[in-house]
């Protein structure tokens, strides 16, 4: 059953695409049955170039490849490369494609990035096959061994074999994945991890979950998002948190951001939040793209944001992980990524300029709008 806590798995945590995308490319080149990956962004460039080689590599070895792009998020995937990748062999579907008279419907993307290898290793993060994360932008992943790993498949089967994505790759393709390869990780104590995911209005697990920790959490709450634009309940919960002594922390893209306005829109929300006791980081050295959690002990990490897209409208998984170990090692990510943000202070934000306060005003009453669409 999908949702449930397994114990025995083996996570790695992954910072930076200096690190996942060799790891990620490493198990492609290694494939023997299966490769399962699923993109909301990807678009023509090097890193794509060098990802549909590898892929067409393992389909000339006889291995299964199926390819699951957002219909909005590959549209700067030239027709040239999709060509090349069917011409290969790689099964190739694509999530909801915009069509005009779908209306509201097109607001809902497959915003998910999930890459299996035969059923028995898995990456999830906030990653896409665009350039950017070869270094512009600052990501996280994650490695995933042992029984969660049934769970992404299943996850993936789930909206392949479905009217929801269309395409040449046969929906059945995915029925063969083998699941029964995956292995209790052994030799060590195991991780315990749970696939959490969200579906629009219709399953808010990932939502749920967050919200949650932030009732519960004794100790720490610390999030890092890029795009910071909480719902009214999740700001709540933050601010409760942080009026009963937990230690509240946000870590949030900073001047370097790819949709400014998303930034300003969020900014709005900082005063209240600075008054409760929140403590909040603007990353500094680049755009920081990074999905991740951390309550106590508990982490989250995969493709979810803090804005209403991700929390509502979306398709979205994330890796849960419960273990003291795995939350050592975020926390200490945390910590270097604290090092080099600016804190936001109480005292500094209600010195901010009128022009600031503008933008808060103008891409905030947007934001309002655009969440009303749906
Ligand atoms: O939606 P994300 O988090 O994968 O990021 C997408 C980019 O921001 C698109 O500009």
């Amino acid at each position: 059953m999908l949702g449930m806590w397994r114990s025995g798995n083996r996570f790695t945590l992954l910072p930076e695409g200096a690190r996942f995308l060799p790891s990620m490319l490493e198990a492609v080149e290694g494939a023997r049955h299966s490769i399962l990956l699923e993109l909301y962004l990807a678009e023509s460039g090097h890193l794509s170039r060098v990802l549909i080689e590898a892929l067409s590599a393992a389909c000339q070895r006889g291995v299964n490849v199926l390819v699951l792009l957002d219909g909005f998020g590959s549209l700067g995937l030239e027709e040239a490369d999709r060509q090349r990748m069917t011409e290969a062999g790689i099964a190739l579907r694509f999530y909801n494609p915009i069509r005009w008279w779908r209306f509201g419907r097109n607001l809902t993307r497959d915003h998910r990035k999930l890459l299996v290898v035969d059923g028995e290793v898995g990456f999830t993060g906030g990653f896409g096959a665009v350039d950017e994360f070869a270094e512009a932008w600052s990501e996280v992943a994650i490695r995933i061994e042992g029984p969660c790993i049934r769970d992404w498949v299943r996850l993936f089967a789930r909206v392949w074999d479905s009217a929801a994505s269309e395409g040449q790759g046969r929906r059945e393709a995915v029925r063969s994945v083998n699941i029964n390869a995956v292995n209790v990780v052994t030799g060590y104590l195991g991780m315990r991890g749970r696939v959490v995911w969200g579906h629009g209005f219709r399953y808010q697990a990932i939502r749920h979950s967050l919200q949650h920790q932030a009732s519960s959490t004794r100790k720490r709450l610390w999030i890092c998002t890029p795009y910071f634009v909480p719902t009214f309940s999740m700001r709540r919960r933050l601010k409760r948190a942080a009026r009963r002594g937990v230690d509240v922390q946000l870590l949030i893209a900073g001047q370097h951001h790819d949709h400014p306005g998303v930034r300003s829109a969020g900014q709005r929300f900082y005063a209240s939040l600075l008054k409760a006791g929140v403590r909040i980081h603007e990353f500094q050295p680049r755009f920081l793209h990074a999905k991740f959690s951390l309550a106590d002990d508990w982490v989250t990490l995969g493709s979810c944001n803090f804005d209403h897209w991700s929390l509502q409208w979306n398709l979205e998984a994330n890796q849960e992980v419960q273990d003291h170990r795995f939350a050592a090692e975020v926390a200490g990510l945390f910590e270097q990524h604290f090092a080099r943000s600016v804190e936001i202070t109480r005292a500094a934000w209600q010195r901010r300029s009128l022009a600031q306060r503008c933008r808060e005003w103008g891409y905030g009453t947007l934001d309002s709008l655009v969440t009303r669409l749906r």
